[in-house]
């Protein structure tokens, strides 16, 4: 069978990815080859998603026919470039697609001259079909290219297209912004067990609140503003409760760290 999706880092996200992909029957799993260095890691990918399973980066870089899908630590991605740069070849090229925070499409297109490469930043919530995820196209990508990686972001979540000048925002809000969702579920658990809850229950209300309030954004067009009036009767207990989330700084601590982590991207890409 053709390969036609190379996945080079099956660690956290390239999983997320793999796993949907799979499951939307997006690519049957003859058809993907994953290049993993530890041989547990192989072994559970191999195991779990019957995929092709190779250590040679070059291998997966060539047997693949429509995608390469980059997914390892952004301090690999010289050493991988190196490694790849004897097998590159403009004839057939697959598309390159890498979901590295940070690294930059000319610094994708100085590792693969004259080859179709689209940087994506997807987030986490990709595994359960809820991601988003942000596109910006190399200048060797077509149409044929850009509705592929529509295709393959698409059965993870929701995709747009963004300037590369927006890459390192959108990493820091929607790429880290996961993490900083679970803090607060957590941080709100632990609030509800502080008040008497028990920790079973705590956690359902915290993950529903989020997921609920999320959903009635999405779904009625609302701004987050209206909905914050909308729960706080006068005189009453969520007042009294923003109140000391104004005290504490919620706000700034948020805007703060969104632009701290997009700093953090601007940074690995240099
Ligand atoms: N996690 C997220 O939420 C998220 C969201 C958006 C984008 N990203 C981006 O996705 C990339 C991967 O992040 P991650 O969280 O999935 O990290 P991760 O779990 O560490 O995954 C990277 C994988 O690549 C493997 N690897 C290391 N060297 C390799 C090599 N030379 N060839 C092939 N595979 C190699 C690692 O194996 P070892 O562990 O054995 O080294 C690991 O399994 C990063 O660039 C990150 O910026 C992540
Ligand atoms: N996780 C990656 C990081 O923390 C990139 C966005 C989310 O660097």
């Amino acid at each position: 069978m053709t390969i036609k999706l190379g996945l080079i880092g099956g660690g956290v996200m390239g999983e997320a990815l793999l796993s949907r992909l799979i499951d939307r029957g997006i690519y049957q799993p003859s058809e993907v080859m994953v290049s993993e260095p530890q041989p547990t890691r192989q072994n559970y990918l191999r195991q779990t998603y019957n995929v092709n399973v190779n250590t040679d980066n070059c291998v997966v870089f060539t047997e693949s026919r429509e995608v390469v899908l980059l997914a390892v630590k952004p301090q690999v991605f010289s050493a991988i470039a190196q490694e790849l740069a004897d097998v590159l070849t403009t004839k057939i090229s697959p598309l390159v697609i890498s979901i590295l925070a940070g690294v930059s499409l000319s610094q994708l297109e100085s590792a693969f001259p004259e080859l179709p490469v689209i940087r994506a930043m997807p987030n986490t919530p990709a595994t359960v079909g809820e991601g988003i995820t942000a596109l910006c196209l190399g200048a060797y990508t077509n149409g044929k290219h850009h509705k592929l990686a529509q295709q393959v972001f698409s059965a993870v979540g929701q995709v747009v297209d963004v300037s590369e000048m927006l890459m390192d925002a959108v990493t820091g809000l929607s790429g880290s912004g996961p993490a900083y969702v679970a803090l607060m579920v957590e941080s709100l658990a632990d609030g509800g067990v502080a008040a008497g809850l028990p920790r079973g229950l705590a956690n359902q209300l915290a993950v529903q609140t989020v997921l609920g309030t999320a959903k009635l954004l999405q779904e009625h067009k609302i701004h987050p503003g209206e909905l914050k009036d909308r729960v706080t009767s006068p005189g009453g207990t969520t007042i009294a409760g923003i109140a000391q989330l104004e005290r504490a700084g919620f706000r700034s601590a948020l805007i703060e760290a969104v632009k701290a982590s997009a700093l953090r991207s601007q940074e690995l890409g240099q």
